[in-house]
């Protein structure tokens, strides 16, 4: 049981907040962008750099070789060349005092230069990019401004770090080979070759061949013509030129081989050459590293795509690739290094430890076992609500024995592949048969160990039938010798298969509840070492597990937790009683709603409502004792709420208490038909829960006469009611006879202190929150002693004398938590 607590709580009110929720979470999304700035920024430096060192390069080279100028040296060389990156390179040259105040700072600053005017400053696009960028950027400029005293270096380009700062890129292998391939296309589309130079027929006649300086010539793929020429004679011709050196290599096209060798025949005739001397001409055909590259291009994207894609498919486990689907996905933690966790670390459950400590001492010394002929237990099934610490045990177990821990989630076996679960089962055994002893643990064990034989399974699931058929066979196939001890864990052991639990599978059955008030108290402990506080730890954590009732391990890391992160907001020094009060509420209730705005009238109708409950609780003997009353909204639409403590970890409740806690859960509607003329539809909540109370109280608890002795189950998937049209008629009377004395009790109650009631709704309305405390003040002392001593004990201590309750042997039916509403 958990501190219930009972709130007003119109539904429409909680799709407002999920809808802020979703937008709030876009400022995420975009925090990533600057990253990806980043990137492109850098790819445009890599590629934009290298445009800029092919045009300084080509401009060099086309001044060295004394040949006569040509107007194609001025206009790009060819139309496949990019006529922007062409612009570029010519800005860069026309910027006569820019060249000219580089000249004298040497060629580093000639080029830093040039990148500045195209990338830089004058680029509107990476102004935009980001503020921050830019302006680091025109700081740059300005350094090298007043360096240089050039006044057209207005801003370094965005990428480049001030001095003394360091540039942080990120970039990735992909994006990094990306702009290398792109880069290379780009620089051999628009150069084929760097010391290639194309020339038309009439240069070389007049510059080479009229000369008598070509040596050969050859006819390359049937389309170009490679000039090669006489070396010795061609450096005396032109002793400053390349070509003269061999770097040079000149070319012409053809439009075709007939009509070239029919011109180089009519040349050569005109010349006079004799046929012996004539110039020899070769024929050759080039492949293109390029076009080839091309043409397997489509293939390579495909396998690629096809690699990306099992490389994606298998990145959440340990295999990769597509051909990993059939392995395992367990997890191996190493004893040595991984596992740190040990029984001290997991707080109560005494008896779980106990019962699990046989596995650690079978892994640890076998032959105490063996020597006797006992047969070792294969494995254990840990079940108990979520949070309780089943894994943390599981854990805690291997840290123990000191072994290997395979630790896989239920739902990991099941794949969309026939066969794909079984033939993970079958891995895991077999890496755990090498790793022997170790301990194999499978969370949730439900999703694939569900009873074969219920009606549900079956048809789309007989991959989870083999998937299990494969387990229980693994188990049946150890040997008793085989250290390898497998642990489940599961919320739901009610719908297990019977097989799973026989002997020789999961020999035990080992039952987490959630913690008792000790138990607590120990979790408590555990997880406040790891607080800075002030506070007396053992006082704190008796406090602090005498108000969670019902809370589970989870939860208690999770509140301790939440106090910590409270007391960080509000910048505490160390975490006081207070944090942990607001975790403990926010854990139960549910974030506060601060934007939840609610009309006066609305305000009052909910401070009488919860009044009207906080009233009830506190002058009905058989109620749980108040702990707050709040009108602050929290959680799922709750517009405020009770918060009461349930008789600490007693596990009966009696027909008065029954009553009483009817009466006051009727408390809120009865106050609000007392002080206002209309009712609201915040009671919903309320009477659905006192109904369950009445229905239980009649169909299973036997408390009515006139149904007796008998207890009806309740299936939601059967389609007829366990019992008689003549029983239906009956129960209803019964439950709506209960719900009527608990209403008459409440209305007698309210009715006789009307008066109370406004006094706390009055206070509600001015300080929002009420402890216990204000209630005292208000209300006085309750007339009844409490029957949580616990409580009593923590929180007024002299008060303490009564004898602890009576033992007691059934529990109540369970009521759902939280019980907010
Ligand atoms: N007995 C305990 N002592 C200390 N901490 C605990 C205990 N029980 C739970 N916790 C805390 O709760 C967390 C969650 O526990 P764990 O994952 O073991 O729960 P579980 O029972 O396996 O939950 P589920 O059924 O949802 O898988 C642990 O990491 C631990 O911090």
């Amino acid at each position: 049981m958990i501190p219930s607590i009972r709130a007003l709580t119109p539904a429409t009110r909680i799709r407002g907040s999920s809808a802020r929720f979703l937008t709030n979470n876009r400022p995420t999304i975009h925090a990533h962008s600057p990253l990806r700035n980043n990137h492109s920024t850098l790819r445009g430096h890599n590629s934009a750099s290298f445009l800029l060192s092919f045009y300084q390069k080509r401009d060099n080279s086309t001044q060295t070789p004394q040949t006569p100028p040509r107007e194609s040296d001025k206009k790009p060389k060819s139309k496949d060349e990019p006529q922007g990156a062409a612009t570029e390179g010519r800005l860069t040259n026309e910027n006569k005092p820019t060249e000219k105040s580089h000249e004298a700072d040497g060629k580093s600053a000639d080029q830093e230069s040039s990148n500045s005017r195209i990338w830089g400053s004058n680029d509107p696009a990476n102004k935009g990019n980001d503020g921050s960028k830019s302006q680091r950027s025109s700081e740059n400029g300005q350094r090298r401004q007043s360096n240089n005293g050039n006044n057209n270096s207005q801003g370094g380009p965005s990428w480049i770090p001030g001095p003394g700062k360091k540039a942080e890129y990120k970039m990735d292998v992909p994006s990094l080979v990306t702009s290398a391939i792109v880069s290379y296309i780009l620089y051999k589309t628009v150069v084929p070759g760097e010391n290639n130079r194309e020339i038309t027929w009439q240069e070389f006649r007049t510059t080479f061949f009229d000369k008598g300086l070509v040596d050969k010539l050859t006819v390359v793929n049937r389309q170009r013509v490679k000039v090669s020429l006489h070396k010795e004679a061609t450096s005396r011709v032109y002793p400053d030129s390349n070509a003269a050196a061999g770097n040079l290599v000149y070319y012409f096209s053809i439009g075709s081989v007939e009509a070239f060798e029919r011109r180089l025949d009519d040349a050569q005739r005109e010349l006079g050459i004799p046929s012996s001397e004539r110039i020899p001409v070769a024929y050759k055909d080039e492949i293109s590293w390029f076009s080839t590259f091309l043409s397997f291009g489509p293939t390579l994207m495909l396998l690629g795509t096809l690699f990306w894609f099992s490389r994606r498919a298998s990145s959440g486990g340990s295999q990769s690739g597509i051909f990993g689907i059939g392995k395992s996905r367990a997890k191996l933690f190493n004893h040595e290094t991984d596992i740190r966790t040990k029984f001290k670390d997991v707080a109560g459950m005494d008896e779980a430890k106990e019962e699990i400590m046989e596995f650690v001492k079978f892994l640890q010394e076998p032959g105490v076992y063996k020597k006797l002929g006992a047969k070792i237990p294969r494995g254990a099934i840990l079940s108990g609500p979520p949070g309780t610490g089943k894994t943390l045990l599981a854990k805690a177990t291997a840290g123990e024995a000191q072994v290997p821990f395979f630790s896989v989630s239920g739902s990991e076996f099941i794949e969309m592949f026939v066969g794909v679960g079984p033939s993970r089962v079958r891995d895991l055994f077999a890496k755990a048969r090498k790793n022997a002893p170790c301990i194999i643990f499978v969370d949730e064990i439900d999703a694939i160990g569900k009873s074969r034989a219920k009606a549900n399974f079956g048809g789309g699931n007989d991959e989870r039938e083999s998937t299990l058929n494969q387990l229980l066979t693994e188990m049946d196939g150890f040997n008793t010798s085989e250290q390898v001890v497998v642990l489940a864990g599961t919320n739901r052991p009610d719908v297990l298969d019977k097989a799973l639990m026989r002997p020789g599978r999961f020999d035990r059955h080992i039952a987490i509840d959630r913690p008792t008030m000790e138990g607590r108290k120990q979790i408590f402990l555990v997880h406040l070492k790891r607080i800075v506080t002030n506070e007396n730890l053992d006082e704190l954590a008796g406090k602090l597990s005498a108000l969670t009732p019902g809370f589970s391990g989870a939860d208690i890391a999770n509140c301790v937790n939440e106090a910590a992160l409270i007391a960080a907001r509000k910048i505490a020094d160390s975490v006081s009683l207070t944090h942990f009060e607001q975790a403990i509420e926010r854990v139960i209730g549910g974030l506060e709603k601060k934007s939840l705005v609610l009309s006066p009238e609305e305000k009052r109708t909910v401070a009488y409502h919860e009044a009207g409950h906080a009233v009830c609780g506190w002058f009905l003997k058989h109620a749980d004792p108040l702990l707050k009353v709040s009108i602050i909204p929290r959680g799922q639409g709750a517009l405020g709420y009770a918060q009461y403590l349930p008789p600490g970890d007693s596990y009966l409740m009696n027909v008065s208490q029954l009553m009483d806690r009817m009466a006051m859960t009727l408390g809120g509607r009865v106050s609000e038909e007392l002080h206002f003329e209309t009712v609201t539809s915040g009671a919903s909540d309320d009477f659905n829960k006192v109904t369950r109370m009445a229905t239980a109280m009649v169909t299973k608890w036997g408390m009515s006469k006139d149904i007796g002795y008998i207890y009806f189950e309740e299936d939601p998937n059967q389609l007829h009611k366990p019992f008689s049209e003549e029983t239906a008629r009956k129960i209803d009377t019964e439950v709506r006879r209960l719900v009527d004395e608990a209403y008459q009790e409440c209305r007698r109650l309210l009715t006789e202190k009307k008066r109370e009631v406004g006094l706390i709704a009055e206070e509600l309305l001015s300080k929002e929150v009420l402890g216990r405390d204000d209630m005292i003040r208000i209300l006085g002392k309750r007339p009844f002693e409490e029957r949580d001593k616990q409580f009593e004990k923590y929180f007024h201590p002299k008060e303490v004398s009564a004898p602890p309750p009576p033992a007691t042997e059934m529990p109540p039916e369970p009521e759902p938590r939280p019980p907010v509403a």
